[in-house]
């Protein structure tokens, strides 16, 4: 019999993520009479109440639906603004839903936002207390950290981790970052756009390190306009566009029918 043992089906079966007929309604102060002056906005709150006047709406997620499992990397495509990073801020729940649900099993951790580092510390200050914000120990992070430091390759052209981080380039600090998120085993991480950062040998080292993640269980979330990236390193696609999911599938499918929409 080639059935999958018990244990393999459980693996693959157990959901982390659901999104349930999921919508997003983002509001903007459109600013319209009485520009600006405090007192004009408060007797526009005052008078209105309920529905507020002078509010823009923008649904930026429009009834999406998909269950994402352990073991899975999911690849999140679109044309810009399609609703991409709005759909993973709320799988973190940094945005309320407007109407539907999101469920997830523990923590998701959004790279970028979680690991929201500080200017005027070193990068080696940094390391720790991003580790601690991620929820590691003290033992664990003295265990990991020169892993951090040389998968970051921070270090690669002279001691920059103990320099503060105003002094590196935007690429070292969003290295940086994702080192220090990925240090962790994450039940469900997320990453927007990590992979365009860093030069080649980095994206190199960082899509073997989100194989590894997938390995240890978690599920991974990419967000990327480099079409490659996905492919190496996702094995399904959401495709959002306007707001709306286009299609979920393997990811040559998906791939396959948005490089004909897009014109690639
Ligand atoms: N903070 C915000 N306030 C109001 N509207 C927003 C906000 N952030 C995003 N939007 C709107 O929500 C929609 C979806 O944006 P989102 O950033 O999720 O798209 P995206 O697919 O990630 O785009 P990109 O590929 O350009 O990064 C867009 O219409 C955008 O203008």
């Amino acid at each position: 019999m080639a059935e999958q043992t018990p244990q393999e089906t459980e693996q693959s079966r157990i959901p982390t993520v659901i999104a349930d007929e999921l919508h997003i309604v983002y509001r903007v102060n459109a600013g319209a009479k009485g520009r600006g002056s405090a007192t004009a906005a408060l007797s526009r709150i005052v008078k209105r109440g309920g529905e507020e006047r002078g509010v823009r709406k923008v649904h930026a997620v429009k009834g999406v639906s998909f269950t994402a499992y352990r073991g899975e990397a999911v690849g999140l495509i679109g044309s810009n603004g399609s609703g991409k990073s709005t759909l993973l801020r709320a799988i973190a729940g940094l945005l309320p839903a407007e109407k539907g649900r999101v469920y997830t099993d523990g923590q998701p951790s959004l790279l970028g936002v979680n690991a929201a580092l500080m200017n005027d510390l070193t990068g080696e200050r940094n390391v720790i207390l991003g580790g601690l914000a991620m929820g590691m120990s003290r033992e664990q992070i003295r265990e990991r950290y020169q892993d951090i430091v040389d998968f970051s390759g921070i270090n690669e052209k002279g001691d920059f981790i103990t320099l503060p981080m105003r002094t590196y380039s935007s690429g070292m600090a969003a290295r940086l970052r994702f080192s220090i998120a990925a240090a962790k085993d994450h039940d469900v991480l997320m990453i927007d756009e990590a992979l365009a950062t860093g030069d080649r040998k980095f994206q190199k080292r960082s899509e073997a390190r989100i194989r590894e993640l997938r390995k240890e269980a978690g599920t991974v979330f990419l967000v990327s306009h480099n079409n490659k990236s996905i492919r190496d390193t996702c094995d399904r696609v959401l495709w959002l566009e306007r707001g709306e999911l286009r299609m979920d599938g393997a990811t040559d499918e998906v791939l396959k029918e948005y490089e004909k929409f897009t014109g690639k």
